[in-house]
């Protein structure tokens, strides 16, 4: 048992700074995006460009693994380019119509953002299937800090507000 222990504090801490290299790489990855994309916008260019990727992927020669981050790191660059045009930092009010499966996936598709935390009040197939896809991290139960709450109810008009906070969806 103390050898478990043992090794499994080692790995940890070894994942951990594994982790943390990570995401200092992608937050520098992220600026250089984040210029591209403001070059791109002065130049009228769109953020998704295939003949770059298929340089950059044949001149990585991945494996399948390396190829499947890779798009996940693409994805996540052009959702960061495009968020450079559209301004979506800024609040917003929004109304969403339709009915209750199409207003999720409305409500999904305008506030997802790769890795946003979106708390739901508790197991919803529909809800959690919309966001996740979407590359949002759900968590079920009550977020710990500040947050914006939206509704998705029966109502027509929803209130969405954007910003860094978590995201507690509500439904009725
Ligand atoms: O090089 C570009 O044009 C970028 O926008 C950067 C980048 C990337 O993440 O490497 C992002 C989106 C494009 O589809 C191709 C490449």
């Amino acid at each position: 048992m103390v050898a478990f222990i043992d090794e499994m504090e080692l790995l940890r801490s070894e994942i951990m700074k594994n982790t943390r290299e990570i995401i200092e790489l992608i937050e520098k990855r992220r600026e250089l995006a984040t210029m591209i994309g403001i070059s791109k916008m002065r130049n009228h260019l769109s953020p998704r460009d295939s003949s770059r990727e298929n340089y950059i992927k044949n001149n990585l020669k991945l494996d399948d693994f390396g190829l499947s981050i890779l798009n996940m790191i693409f994805e996540f660059t052009i959702h960061y380019e495009k968020n450079i045009s559209l301004d979506i930092n800024k609040d917003s009010i929004i109304e969403v119509n339709g009915d209750y499966a199409s207003r999720i996936l409305s409500i999904a598709k305008i506030i997802s953002r790769p890795g946003r935390e979106i708390y739901i009040e508790d197991n919803n197939d529909l809800i959690e299937e919309a966001f996740s896809k979407a590359f949002c991290h759900v968590i079920i139960g009550l977020p710990d800090r500040d947050h914006h709450i939206v509704n998705i109810n029966s109502g027509i008009k929803t209130e969405v507000i954007l910003d860094s906070k978590p995201v507690l969806v509500k439904w009725k």
